[in-house]
Protein backbone atom coordinates (compact mmCIF):
# COMPACT_ATOMS: atom_id res chain seq x y z
CA UNK A 1 0.00 0.00 0.00
CA UNK A 2 1.84 3.24 -1.18
CA UNK A 3 1.25 6.99 -0.86
CA UNK A 4 -0.67 7.25 2.27
CA UNK A 5 -0.96 10.45 4.19
CA UNK A 6 -1.59 10.11 7.68
CA UNK A 7 -3.56 12.99 9.23
CA UNK A 8 -1.62 14.53 12.23
CA UNK A 9 -4.01 14.26 14.64
CA UNK A 10 -5.54 10.59 13.30
CA UNK A 11 -3.35 7.97 13.50
CA UNK A 12 -5.37 4.50 13.42
CA UNK A 13 -6.57 2.69 16.29
CA UNK A 14 -4.07 0.03 17.69
CA UNK A 15 -7.29 -2.19 17.03
CA UNK A 16 -8.63 -2.00 13.55
CA UNK A 17 -12.42 -2.11 12.96
CA UNK A 18 -13.81 -5.82 13.61
CA UNK A 19 -14.22 -8.03 9.94
CA UNK A 20 -13.55 -11.50 9.18
CA UNK A 21 -11.65 -13.81 11.20
CA UNK A 22 -8.11 -14.51 9.73
CA UNK A 23 -7.40 -17.61 7.86
CA UNK A 24 -5.63 -18.45 4.68
CA UNK A 25 -8.41 -17.97 2.42
CA UNK A 26 -8.39 -14.39 1.28
CA UNK A 27 -11.93 -15.70 -0.02
CA UNK A 28 -12.07 -14.63 -3.78
CA UNK A 29 -15.70 -15.24 -3.17
CA UNK A 30 -15.98 -12.79 -0.75
CA UNK A 31 -16.19 -8.91 -1.87
CA UNK A 32 -13.34 -6.83 -2.32
CA UNK A 33 -14.61 -4.52 0.68
CA UNK A 34 -18.05 -5.23 2.72
CA UNK A 35 -18.87 -2.63 5.44
CA UNK A 36 -21.49 -3.15 7.76
CA UNK A 37 -22.78 0.15 10.19
CA UNK A 38 -19.05 1.30 9.10
CA UNK A 39 -19.19 4.96 11.64
CA UNK A 40 -16.16 7.07 11.44
CA UNK A 41 -15.87 10.51 13.98
CA UNK A 42 -13.46 12.71 13.01
CA UNK A 43 -12.41 16.21 15.15
CA UNK A 44 -15.97 16.84 16.55
CA UNK A 45 -18.07 15.61 13.77
CA UNK A 46 -19.41 12.01 13.02
CA UNK A 47 -18.43 12.49 9.55
CA UNK A 48 -19.67 8.42 8.03
CA UNK A 49 -23.05 7.38 10.03
CA UNK A 50 -23.78 3.69 10.23
CA UNK A 51 -22.50 2.99 6.48
CA UNK A 52 -23.65 -0.32 4.68
CA UNK A 53 -22.32 -1.68 1.47
CA UNK A 54 -20.11 -3.93 -0.64
CA UNK A 55 -17.61 -3.63 -3.24
CA UNK A 56 -17.63 -6.60 -5.93
CA UNK A 57 -13.96 -7.88 -7.22
CA UNK A 58 -12.81 -7.21 -10.40
CA UNK A 59 -14.69 -4.16 -11.02
CA UNK A 60 -14.64 -0.29 -11.09
CA UNK A 61 -16.97 1.20 -8.72
CA UNK A 62 -17.50 4.90 -8.43
CA UNK A 63 -17.22 6.58 -5.19
CA UNK A 64 -19.35 9.77 -6.07
CA UNK A 65 -20.46 12.85 -3.86
CA UNK A 66 -19.94 16.40 -3.24
CA UNK A 67 -16.93 17.58 -1.82
CA UNK A 68 -16.54 17.56 2.31
CA UNK A 69 -19.24 13.87 2.03
CA UNK A 70 -16.92 11.57 3.57
CA UNK A 71 -15.04 10.36 0.77
CA UNK A 72 -11.50 10.16 1.34
CA UNK A 73 -12.37 9.47 4.76
CA UNK A 74 -14.14 6.18 3.43
CA UNK A 75 -11.07 5.80 1.57
CA UNK A 76 -8.76 6.14 4.29
CA UNK A 77 -10.81 3.87 6.55
CA UNK A 78 -10.55 1.32 3.64
CA UNK A 79 -6.90 1.45 3.54
CA UNK A 80 -6.47 1.77 7.43
CA UNK A 81 -5.05 5.00 7.95
CA UNK A 82 -8.22 6.38 9.40
CA UNK A 83 -8.55 6.50 13.24
CA UNK A 84 -12.35 6.18 15.20
CA UNK A 85 -13.40 4.07 12.49
CA UNK A 86 -16.51 1.93 14.47
CA UNK A 87 -18.94 -1.16 12.83
CA UNK A 88 -17.27 -4.08 10.58
CA UNK A 89 -14.88 -3.00 7.73
CA UNK A 90 -13.78 -6.02 5.58
CA UNK A 91 -11.30 -5.41 3.06
CA UNK A 92 -10.17 -8.73 0.91
CA UNK A 93 -11.45 -11.12 3.38
CA UNK A 94 -9.69 -9.06 6.49
CA UNK A 95 -10.03 -6.62 9.10
CA UNK A 96 -9.41 -3.35 7.23
CA UNK A 97 -5.81 -2.34 8.34
CA UNK A 98 -4.73 -5.85 8.88
CA UNK A 99 -1.02 -6.07 8.44
CA UNK A 100 -1.28 -8.34 5.31
CA UNK A 101 -2.91 -5.95 3.65
CA UNK A 102 -0.17 -3.63 3.11
CA UNK A 103 1.19 -5.51 -0.21
CA UNK A 104 -2.85 -6.09 -1.21
CA UNK A 105 -3.54 -2.91 -1.50
CA UNK A 106 -2.62 0.28 -4.01
CA UNK A 107 -3.25 4.00 -2.59
CA UNK A 108 -3.30 7.08 -4.65
CA UNK A 109 -4.04 10.19 -2.11
CA UNK A 110 -5.14 13.59 -3.78
CA UNK A 111 -1.64 14.77 -2.69
CA UNK A 112 0.90 12.10 -4.65
CA UNK A 113 4.11 11.97 -3.18
CA UNK A 114 6.37 12.16 -6.58
CA UNK A 115 9.78 12.98 -5.47
CA UNK A 116 10.12 15.80 -7.81
CA UNK A 117 14.39 15.45 -7.81
CA UNK A 118 14.05 12.07 -8.81
CA UNK A 119 13.54 10.34 -12.57
CA UNK A 120 10.34 8.25 -13.12
CA UNK A 121 12.15 5.52 -13.08
CA UNK A 122 14.21 6.46 -9.49
CA UNK A 123 10.91 7.41 -8.00
CA UNK A 124 9.85 3.43 -8.61
CA UNK A 125 12.96 2.26 -7.68
CA UNK A 126 12.51 3.57 -4.51
CA UNK A 127 8.70 2.43 -3.60
CA UNK A 128 9.37 -1.07 -4.82
CA UNK A 129 12.79 -0.90 -2.72
CA UNK A 130 10.27 -0.01 0.10
CA UNK A 131 7.11 -2.34 -0.45
CA UNK A 132 9.36 -5.54 -0.82
CA UNK A 133 13.15 -5.05 0.51
CA UNK A 134 14.01 -8.29 0.15
CA UNK A 135 12.36 -9.28 -3.52
CA UNK A 136 15.50 -10.15 -5.39
CA UNK A 137 16.24 -6.93 -7.61
CA UNK A 138 16.42 -8.87 -10.66
CA UNK A 139 12.41 -9.27 -10.16
CA UNK A 140 12.15 -5.15 -8.59
CA UNK A 141 13.41 -4.21 -12.04
CA UNK A 142 10.94 -6.51 -13.83
CA UNK A 143 8.41 -4.95 -11.91
CA UNK A 144 9.07 -1.41 -12.53
CA UNK A 145 9.45 -2.05 -16.41
CA UNK A 146 5.73 -3.49 -16.36
CA UNK A 147 3.77 -0.73 -14.56
CA UNK A 148 6.07 1.94 -16.49
CA UNK A 149 4.11 0.10 -19.69
CA UNK A 150 0.79 -0.30 -17.67
CA UNK A 151 1.05 3.81 -17.54
CA UNK A 152 2.51 4.10 -20.87
CA UNK A 153 5.67 6.07 -19.44
CA UNK A 154 8.24 3.85 -20.90
CA UNK A 155 9.59 6.58 -23.15
CA UNK A 156 9.44 9.41 -20.28
CA UNK A 157 11.17 7.05 -17.68
CA UNK A 158 14.41 9.22 -17.53
CA UNK A 159 12.41 12.11 -17.13
CA UNK A 160 12.75 14.02 -13.72
CA UNK A 161 9.27 13.74 -11.95
CA UNK A 162 9.66 17.69 -11.47
CA UNK A 163 9.30 18.53 -15.33
CA UNK A 164 6.55 16.10 -15.90
CA UNK A 165 2.62 17.06 -16.63
CA UNK A 166 0.06 16.57 -14.56
CA UNK A 167 -1.38 14.04 -16.17
CA UNK A 168 2.34 12.86 -16.64
CA UNK A 169 2.29 12.99 -12.67
CA UNK A 170 -0.95 11.11 -12.41
CA UNK A 171 0.35 8.14 -13.93
CA UNK A 172 3.52 7.91 -12.33
CA UNK A 173 1.58 7.83 -8.91
CA UNK A 174 -0.81 4.77 -10.23
CA UNK A 175 2.58 3.32 -11.69
CA UNK A 176 3.80 3.67 -7.72
CA UNK A 177 0.24 1.87 -6.87
CA UNK A 178 0.34 -0.98 -9.42
CA UNK A 179 4.03 -2.00 -7.71
CA UNK A 180 3.48 -5.51 -6.86
CA UNK A 181 0.29 -6.26 -8.88
CA UNK A 182 -1.82 -5.31 -5.46
CA UNK A 183 -5.47 -6.68 -6.00
CA UNK A 184 -7.45 -3.92 -4.65
CA UNK A 185 -6.42 0.12 -6.04
CA UNK A 186 -7.99 2.89 -4.39
CA UNK A 187 -7.73 6.48 -6.21
CA UNK A 188 -9.13 9.34 -4.64
CA UNK A 189 -9.94 11.50 -7.19
CA UNK A 190 -7.50 10.77 -9.58
CA UNK A 191 -8.52 12.92 -12.47
CA UNK A 192 -8.72 16.24 -10.54
CA UNK A 193 -7.34 19.04 -12.43
CA UNK A 194 -6.53 16.90 -15.09
CA UNK A 195 -8.13 18.00 -19.32
CA UNK A 196 -10.90 15.85 -21.10
CA UNK A 197 -8.42 14.16 -23.06
CA UNK A 198 -6.13 12.70 -20.68
CA UNK A 199 -9.09 11.68 -17.83
CA UNK A 200 -10.42 9.43 -20.67
CA UNK A 201 -7.10 8.14 -21.12
CA UNK A 202 -6.74 7.36 -17.50
CA UNK A 203 -10.42 5.58 -17.31
CA UNK A 204 -9.20 3.85 -20.40
CA UNK A 205 -6.33 2.96 -18.47
CA UNK A 206 -8.50 2.11 -14.90
CA UNK A 207 -10.61 -0.27 -17.49
CA UNK A 208 -7.01 -1.96 -18.87
CA UNK A 209 -6.26 -2.43 -15.47
CA UNK A 210 -9.57 -3.91 -13.98
CA UNK A 211 -9.90 -6.18 -17.61
CA UNK A 212 -6.51 -7.50 -17.51
CA UNK A 213 -5.50 -8.05 -14.17
CA UNK A 214 -8.80 -8.19 -12.45
CA UNK A 215 -8.14 -5.62 -9.54
CA UNK A 216 -10.74 -4.60 -8.32
CA UNK A 217 -10.84 -0.20 -8.34
CA UNK A 218 -12.31 1.67 -6.26
CA UNK A 219 -11.97 5.24 -7.37
CA UNK A 220 -13.79 8.71 -5.74
CA UNK A 221 -14.75 11.87 -7.92
CA UNK A 222 -17.22 14.67 -7.48
CA UNK A 223 -17.47 14.69 -11.31
CA UNK A 224 -20.63 13.35 -12.16
CA UNK A 225 -19.98 12.70 -15.75
CA UNK A 226 -17.00 9.85 -14.24
CA UNK A 227 -19.68 7.93 -13.07
CA UNK A 228 -21.26 6.49 -16.25
CA UNK A 229 -17.60 4.85 -16.54
CA UNK A 230 -17.94 2.86 -13.53
CA UNK A 231 -19.56 -0.83 -13.79
CA UNK A 232 -20.82 0.40 -9.96
CA UNK A 233 -21.51 3.66 -8.35
CA UNK A 234 -21.36 4.30 -4.42
CA UNK A 235 -23.38 7.83 -4.21
CA UNK A 236 -22.83 9.49 -1.03
CA UNK A 237 -24.21 12.79 0.91
CA UNK A 238 -23.19 14.37 3.85
CA UNK A 239 -21.30 10.89 5.43
CA UNK A 240 -24.50 8.97 3.99
CA UNK A 241 -24.82 6.00 1.46
CA UNK A 242 -27.36 7.64 -1.05
CA UNK A 243 -27.25 4.94 -3.21
CA UNK A 244 -25.17 1.65 -4.48
CA UNK A 245 -26.21 0.27 -7.84
CA UNK A 246 -25.16 0.33 -11.68
CA UNK A 247 -25.66 3.51 -13.28
CA UNK A 248 -28.13 1.91 -15.80
CA UNK A 249 -30.44 0.89 -12.69
CA UNK A 250 -29.54 4.41 -11.05
CA UNK A 251 -30.97 6.05 -14.04
CA UNK A 252 -33.60 3.88 -14.85
CA UNK A 253 -35.19 3.32 -10.48
CA UNK A 254 -35.17 7.26 -11.02
CA UNK A 255 -36.71 8.22 -14.36
CA UNK A 256 -33.43 9.89 -14.78
CA UNK A 257 -31.31 10.28 -17.93
CA UNK A 258 -28.05 10.68 -16.44
CA UNK A 259 -26.37 9.77 -13.15
CA UNK A 260 -26.29 13.29 -12.18
CA UNK A 261 -29.95 13.98 -12.72
CA UNK A 262 -30.48 10.49 -10.59
CA UNK A 263 -28.04 12.00 -8.17
CA UNK A 264 -30.26 15.37 -7.37
CA UNK A 265 -33.41 12.98 -7.81
CA UNK A 266 -32.15 11.16 -4.97
CA UNK A 267 -30.79 13.95 -2.65
CA UNK A 268 -34.54 15.61 -3.47
CA UNK A 269 -36.15 12.59 -2.20
CA UNK A 270 -34.19 12.14 0.79
CA UNK A 271 -34.69 16.03 1.52
CA UNK A 272 -38.03 15.14 1.70
CA UNK A 273 -38.19 12.56 3.26
CA UNK A 274 -36.31 14.07 6.14
CA UNK A 275 -38.94 16.83 6.19
CA UNK A 276 -41.10 14.45 6.50
CA UNK A 277 -39.88 13.04 9.39
CA UNK A 278 -39.57 16.14 11.57
CA UNK A 279 -43.78 17.16 10.43
CA UNK A 280 -44.38 13.99 11.96
CA UNK A 281 -42.22 13.99 15.09
N1 LIG B 1 -8.81 16.28 10.20
C1 LIG B 1 -10.12 16.51 10.27
N2 LIG B 1 -10.71 16.82 11.44
C2 LIG B 1 -12.04 17.04 11.52
N3 LIG B 1 -12.87 16.98 10.46
C3 LIG B 1 -12.32 16.69 9.27
C4 LIG B 1 -10.93 16.43 9.12
N4 LIG B 1 -10.71 16.16 7.82
C5 LIG B 1 -11.89 16.23 7.18
N5 LIG B 1 -12.86 16.55 8.07
C6 LIG B 1 -14.29 16.71 7.75
O1 LIG B 1 -14.80 15.45 7.39
C7 LIG B 1 -15.76 15.60 6.35
C8 LIG B 1 -15.44 14.64 5.23
O2 LIG B 1 -14.20 15.02 4.62
P1 LIG B 1 -13.60 14.22 3.40
O3 LIG B 1 -12.25 14.81 3.12
O4 LIG B 1 -13.68 12.77 3.68
O5 LIG B 1 -14.63 14.60 2.24
P2 LIG B 1 -14.50 14.38 0.67
O6 LIG B 1 -15.83 13.94 0.21
O7 LIG B 1 -13.34 13.52 0.36
O8 LIG B 1 -14.23 15.86 0.16
P3 LIG B 1 -13.38 16.35 -1.14
O9 LIG B 1 -14.12 15.86 -2.36
O10 LIG B 1 -13.42 17.84 -1.01
O11 LIG B 1 -12.01 15.78 -1.00
C9 LIG B 1 -15.74 17.05 5.93
O12 LIG B 1 -16.87 17.68 6.45
C10 LIG B 1 -14.49 17.61 6.54
O13 LIG B 1 -14.68 18.95 6.94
Amino acid sequence: MMNINRGADETPDPEPASGAASGPEQASGTPAVRADALTVVRGPRTVLRGLDFTVPRGQITGLLGPSGCGKSTLMRSIVGTQAKVTGTLEVLGRPAGHPTLRTRIGYVTQAPSVYDDLTIRQNLDYFTAILAPGRPTAERHQDVTRVLDDVDLTSHADSLAGNLSGGQRSRVSLAVALLGSPELLVLDEPTVGLDPVLRRDLWNLFHDIAATRGATLLISSHVMDEAERCHRLLLMREGEILADDTPDALRTNTGSDTVEAAFLHLVDQATAAAREKETTR
